[in-house]
């Protein structure tokens, strides 16, 4: 492939070797780096993952209404640190190829029916608080098989991915050609039938935690 960009994803091959686990590459394309991956987290992680987030979901959508907003529809809270999402944090790292402390931590997302994430890029905006430590790519894991709708989309590139249960999608966008991060807007399409979970790592630049 012609590659005008380097990228920090630098995995060859068609699978990435982590400490506990082995993620195939499903399919990646150049300018911006896109990967599908496949095989990132068990069936029992998914599970345990969202058995965790549906307190902390709750809990957070009564302190929170003031942050209401049409453009994410879905509920979302932060997981605390713990065994299981450091193990997966740690692991997603290796596949960003980041050190695990320039993450943003495990971010979940909850879509029912209707529900979606309007399109948007994950940078900050020019004089934005974050832009000392931008964020610089996102890793979104899928935890479940979406019955109808909930693809992720990128509509500058023509591309959507359907969410299946373990299966994720990288992206980065620190490239010195903005045109090309500009490609990296993306949304979660509106869940038709059923609901759907994710998980979300954003990546900084340097240490955030
Ligand atoms: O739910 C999705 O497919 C996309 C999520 C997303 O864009 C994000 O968490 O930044
Ligand atoms: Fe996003």
């Amino acid at each position: 492939m012609q590659v005008k960009e380097t990228s920090i994803f630098d995995h060859t091959g068609n699978k990435i070797v982590t400490a506990d686990r082995e993620i195939s590459i499903i399919a990646k394309m150049e300018d911006p780096k896109i990967v599908v991956l496949g095989n990132v987290v068990s069936d029992a992680e998914c599970e345990e993952l969202i058995r965790l987030s549906k307190d902390r979901i709750n809990r957070s959508k009564i302190g929170s209404r003031h942050e209401v907003s049409d453009i994410r529809t879905s509920s979302g809270a932060f997981l605390p640190e713990d065994d299981i999402t450091s193990r997966v944090e740690k692991r997603m790292a290796q596949i960003m190829n980041v050190p695990v402390e320039h993450g943003e931590g495990l971010h979940i997302l909850n879509y029912k029916p209707g529900q979606e994430y309007k399109a948007h890029y994950d940078y900050f905006k020019p004089k934005h608080n974050g832009t000392h430590n931008p964020r610089i790519s996102t890793l979104v894991l899928y935890l479940n098989d979406v019955e109808e709708g909930g693809e992720t989309y990128f509509p500058n590139m023509n591309l959507s991915i359907s969410p299946q249960k373990g299966m994720g999608v990288y992206f980065e966008y620190f490239y010195s050609d903005p045109s090309i991060n500009e490609r990296t807007l993306h949304g979660g399409s509106p869940v038709i039938t059923g609901e759907k979970w994710a998980a979300t790592m954003w990546v900084r630049r340097k240490q955030y935690r």
